[in-house]
């Protein structure tokens, strides 16, 4: 860059210092040529004046100007001579500033003739313009040119001398006239016997004036005063680029000062906002350790391997199920496994999990000491970066409180409140499920329709109170009778219903139902009464009896009707004539 502006300072210098020299040079010729007219017009107006006031003036007085002047006394030399010396004169007394003498190519005197390339060359266009206007005034215009003359430069400048006087006209005229004259033109070649007009050309003043002096002066004036502007002007340049660097440096320390604030300005929000991230870590660390000390207070957690090994329990775990930390670590969950659930629970659970989500439910489990205590589980797989699952996080949550109060309440919406037998309710799921493995297997089921004879005078006679324990004790003497397959249901008021599944044959239904009636009609003591109580029992087989819950129920009733009006005490099977 610094390189690029002294470049072209330098060009521009150059170029400046030649268009200056130049523009001097040429205002020197200016002035050359200016001058140059200006000689011309004070020799010829010294002429004029000498021509009127001496010349004419010696002519009044007798005497007059003569060409011979110098042997003549009181004459004085014509005006065209007077004009030759002053040149002359001139040339000497202004040390050659410049020099100027009449000349025209009628003139006799070889210092006057066209003697040279510039008069030569001049003289034809002044005599040219002498034809413009051959009876009246021409507006003559100089002819000049520059050119070098023994090594120097030199102004050559050729000016009209018209003829303008008519004294001198007629001088001239007279002077051509003159036989010698004739003959000193003849023998030279030049042409004789030539008549001026006025206006006409009658000579030239030539002047030369020499500008290389001058020239050389101005030039070094130039070159001294462009050196000392120039000189000045580097000098400017150079305290222009120093203070431009400086000022580029200070605008550079400037930026950097700038950057180095956006960049303490940028530290800063970043800090801020890493106290800020770090404010928020801890809050949500301090929550986490909140959670977990909830979680760990309040949920039985465990931490297995993917095979299914505890590697990790906390206290809670251990407190609920009985077993220390040191029998739990290297063992599986099957540890607390309750026999509750059948094996496609926990594959199902292992495969939610195996596939990497999250599974969720409930467990029955079993503590050590053998009691059953439930939880809400969540298992979660813990994977590494490439997803591949590396731990199983469980959290559990007690809810044997729970699950007791809904079995409870499960038990009592299919249950009697009085007995605790099933009620009608469980009483037809089970029909479901036992005409389903009936029809499947191709087997029999027996209802049996149970109605206490006598009932209502017990109540009658003792009491509701009685009649309760008495409803309960029947109970449990019915629920004994049969095998734990079997289904015995408070139907309502004073009747059961006994559902025998799978019954290989009808007579294993009338022996039970035999059993039973034995086993009820056995004394009974409450509130210190003995009752005794017998029943009347009607059976209806699945399936020729009826295909449903509703046809073997209303047959086997309709059988036990058969059996009451028959005494009581006794068991009846369904006949379809029993419908007449
Ligand atoms: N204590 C008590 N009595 C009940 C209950 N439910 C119904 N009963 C009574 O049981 C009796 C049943 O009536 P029945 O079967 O007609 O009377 P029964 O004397 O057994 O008549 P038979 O069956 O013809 O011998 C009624 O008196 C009901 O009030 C109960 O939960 N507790």
């Amino acid at each position: 860059m610094l390189t690029f502006v002294l470049g072209v300072f330098l060009c521009t210098s150059i170029v400046a210092y030649f268009v200056i020299r130049d523009t001097v040079r040429e205002t020197i010729e200016n002035q050359a040529v200016a001058f140059a007219e200006i000689a011309t017009v004070q020799a010829t107006t010294a002429r004029s004046v000498y021509a009127k006031e001496v010349a004419e003036k010696l002519r009044q007085d007798g005497f007059g100007p003569s060409v011979d002047y110098a042997h003549m006394k009181g004459y004085v030399p014509i005006p065209a001579q007077f004009l030759k010396m002053l040149g002359q004169a001139s040339n000497t007394n202004t040390s050659h500033l410049f020099q100027y003498k009449p000349v025209s190519k009628w003139n006799l005197d070889a210092g006057q003739g066209l003697g040279d390339d510039f008069l030569r060359w001049a003289w034809p266009q002044i005599e040219q313009q002498d034809k413009a206007n051959p009876d009246g005034p021409i507006a003559w215009k100089p002819i000049w040119r520059f050119e070098q003359q023994q090594g120097q430069r030199v102004l050559r400048y050729l000016s009209a001398d018209a003829a303008t006087q008519p004294s001198c006209i007629a001088c001239h005229n007279a002077y051509e006239s003159k036989p010698e004259i004739v003959e000193r033109r003849k023998s030279q070649h030049i042409q004789a016997g030539k008549q001026w007009h006025q206006y006409q050309l009658l000579g030239a003043i030539s002047i030369t004036i020499p500008l290389s002096k001058v020239e050389t002066l101005a030039v070094a004036r130039v070159q001294r005063t462009s050196i000392l502007i120039f000189g000045i002007l580097f000098a400017s340049l150079i305290l222009a680029i120093w203070f431009s660097r400086r000022l580029v440096k200070q605008e550079v320390s400037l930026q950097e000062v700038e950057r180095e604030l956006l960049r303490s300005e940028k530290e800063m929000q970043d800090a801020k906002e890493l106290l800020l991230a770090k404010q928020d870590v801890e809050r949500a660390f301090s929550e986490l350790s909140a959670y977990l000390q909830a979680i760990d207070q309040h949920a039985i957690v465990s931490v297995a391997t993917p095979d299914g090994r505890i590697i990790q329990v906390n206290q809670k775990f251990c407190e609920v199920s009985g077993y220390s930390e040191q029998e739990l670590i290297g063992q599986d969950h099957n540890i607390v496994n309750s026999g509750t659930h059948p094996s496609s629970f926990f594959s199902e659970m292992w495969q939610t999990i195996a596939r990497g989500d999250i599974w969720s439910g409930e467990i029955c489990n079993r503590t050590k000491s053998g009691a059953l205590y439930w939880v809400d589980s969540s298992i979660v797989p813990l994977k590494d970066q490439d997803g591949k699952i590396v731990r199983y996080i469980s959290i559990r949550l007690d809810i044997t409180g729970r699950k007791k109060t809904e079995l409870h309440m499960a038990h009592l919406a299919n249950h009697d409140a009085l007995t605790g037998l099933p009620n009608r309710y469980l009483l037809q799921d089970r029909f479901k499920a036992i005409l389903a493995r009936c029809r499947r297997s191709n087997m029999q089921t027996a209802v049996i329709f149970v109605d206490l004879d006598k009932f209502k005078p017990i109540n009658d006679t003792l009491g509701h109170k009685v009649g309760d324990l008495l409803l309960i004790e029947v109970s449990q003497r019915l629920r004994s009778g049969i095998r734990e397959v079997d289904t015995v249901s408070r139907h309502g008021g004073d009747e059961f219903i006994i559902l025998l599944a799978d019954i290989a044959n009808i007579e294993d239904a009338a022996m039970l139902a035999q059993k039973l009636l034995h086993s009820l009609i056995e004394p009974y003591q409450i509130m210190g009464h003995e009752l005794s109580i017998s029943a009347s029992m009607g059976i209806s087989i699945f399936p020729q009896d009826g295909d449903d819950m509703e046809g073997l129920l209303k047959h086997s009733d309709l059988a036990m009707y058969y059996a009451k009006r028959n005494g009581g005490n006794n068991c009846q099977f369904y006949t379809p004539d029993m419908h007449k």
